[in-house]
């Protein structure tokens, strides 16, 4: 039985006007916690749709392009305002839809908040510099030129956050926007959406379609008239996105996943150390390309962390995010809990240990959801699958080293090099870990997930297109240098 008598239609944002798709195809966008709850309908769209999307972003351009960056950066500061008064209601259907707990996606709104504000600043910095000319009397300068459209394609998350960290700074530098969010977490985008509009940007300056990822994201991927393609979502569709990018000169930036180790050293505050290790793996069930993994301990305190740390998970409460006493929320869709699920199975078969959960939650009133236990693994090995994919969902692999030496060299020995923390309280440790730590962040005695707006945010490796996002760093990929030289 669907509960669905209240759930509303949301249809594609085009150049300032709500549209259905052309197919007039609509699906239903569910709640985690309970699958019969349909938290709203949103559409299926076409190639037709996304060309329409590209036409109101090109059209707008140019206005866009000629206003000043502070008259820009007011349109930001407008939008934050909006977004800030509807914050309990975005953050709840975020709840509703991808399952986080409501403190959580409060926060997550308000860093969204945060983020436009930080770029609505950004509006009145400089966007060049100048250069001294062997030519006496020439002035010689660069200026930052936006791209043109730029095609931001999201994963489901960070529903908010994303969206925004990649909109505020394509739109504050000068380019108009074609989003498409990950089809799981439509109906949030589709709020962000009615915030765009009632805080009044130009219509096509930023602009939403939804629909399948190989049909939207991969037609953003090919379309000629998108400039650039900002991604955050898997390192499998990274790839795709990236290929097909380059294959036609766009422009590309790629943000994809991570396998993140904590170290926890034999003289690190343990207490400390489970706290973090708790919250930077579990909260958000694990969701985060940012959370940590695989947790590197060394042998002589491993017992007592491992003792601590069960206790602290078994005390965890797995429920429906809206209630006010749940801790974990499930995972964000079906597939996403039998991907965690099948990683737990293959974490056995390879001859890892269970200490606690493993299984899916079916307690009365949690057995229409995709909840999975809080999961604890030790005798981990390097070579297991659960060490080396990135599982995204409550599981925490643990591995039992002797040394510093092996802690790092084990924590390096990944694909991925997104975030990694340490857990030690020698300065030392803490020197060779952020010299020889292979990733974009590295945090000395704080979790591995948790990114600050103004600082830049990526990976090395393969968890990324070696680009930053968030801070400054944004206009990299967001403009192109012009280099200017004036004789009089
Ligand atoms: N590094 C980061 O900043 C970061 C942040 C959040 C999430 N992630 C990663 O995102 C993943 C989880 O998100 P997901 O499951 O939504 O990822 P996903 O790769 O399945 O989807 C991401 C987006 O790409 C779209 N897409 C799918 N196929 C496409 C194609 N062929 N061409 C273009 N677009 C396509 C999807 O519809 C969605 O909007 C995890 O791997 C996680 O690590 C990374
Ligand atoms: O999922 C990727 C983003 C991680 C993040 O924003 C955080 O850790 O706070």
């Amino acid at each position: 039985m669907s509960v669905h008598t209240q759930a509303q239609t949301y249809q594609n944002y085009i150049g300032g006007e709500w549209r259905p798709s052309a197919s007039n195809q609509v699906e239903a966008s569910i709640n985690p916690a309970n699958r019969h709850e349909v938290v709203g309908y949103v559409q299926k769209s076409s190639a037709e749709d996304l060309n329409q999307a590209v036409e109101a972003a090109r059209s707008a351009q140019t206005a866009w392009r000629k206003l000043s960056g502070p008259a820009r950066g007011e349109y930001l500061y407008r939008l934050a305002d909006v977004l800030e008064r509807h914050l309990d209601d975005i953050a709840a259907t975020m709840t509703r839809e991808m399952g986080k707990t409501l403190p959580e996606a409060k926060g997550e709104t308000a860093r969204g908040v945060a983020i436009l504000r930080y770029y609505a600043g950004e509006g009145m910095r400089k966007i060049g510099d100048v250069i001294p000319s062997t030519d006496s009397e020439g002035l010689m300068f660069t200026s930052r030129v936006p791209l043109g459209v730029v095609g931001v394609i999201t994963p489901w998350n960070f529903p908010v956050a994303i969206p925004i960290w990649k909109i505020a700074p394509a739109i504050v530098y000068g380019n108009t926007v074609v989003f498409k969010p990950a089809q799981e977490t439509a109906v949030t985008a589709a709020k962000l959406m009615e915030c765009v509009d009632e805080a009044g940007l130009p219509p096509g300056v930023v602009n939403m379609v939804t629909g399948a990822g190989s049909v939207i994201g991969q037609g953003i991927v090919d379309h000629p008239g998108i400039a650039a393609v900002t991604f955050t979502g898997s390192d499998q569709v990274g790839k795709q996105v990236g290929l097909g990018a380059l294959a036609r000169g766009a422009k590309y930036q790629l943000e994809m996943g991570g396998k993140n180790p904590v170290i926890v050293a034999a003289d690190a505050d343990l207490d400390l150390a489970v706290e973090a290790t708790v919250s930077g793996g579990l909260r958000s069930t694990g969701q985060k390309c940012t959370a940590t993994s695989r947790v590197i301990v060394q042998s002589a305190v491993y017992d007592v962390f491992k003792q601590k740390l069960l206790e602290r998970v078994a005390a965890l409460k797995v429920g429906d995010g809206l209630a006010p006493d749940t801790w974990m929320g499930p995972c964000a869709s079906e597939r996403q809990m039998q991907t965690v699920l099948g990683y737990i199975q293959k974490g056995l078969e390879e001859g890892a240990v269970l200490l606690c959960g493993g299984k899916r939650v079916t307690a009365p009133g949690l057995e229409h959801g995709f909840y999975v236990e809080p999961t604890v693994f030790e005798n981990v090995t390097p070579d297991m699958t659960i060490a080396r994919e990135e599982i995204f969902g409550p599981v925490l692999a643990l591995i039992k080293v002797d040394t510093l030496q092996e802690a790092l060299q084990v924590a390096n020995d990944s694909r991925f090099g997104l975030s990694a923390s340490i857990f030690t309280r020698d300065i030392g440790n803490m020197l060779a870990f952020i010299r020889d730590m292979d990733a974009g962040m590295v945090r000395i005695n704080a979790e591995s997930a948790g990114v600050e707006l103004q600082a830049p945010f990526g990976g090395m490796k393969q968890s990324s297109s070696h680009s930053r996002e968030q801070g400054q760093a944004a206009i990299e990929f967001f403009t192109a240098i012009k280099t200017v030289f004036v004789k009089g």
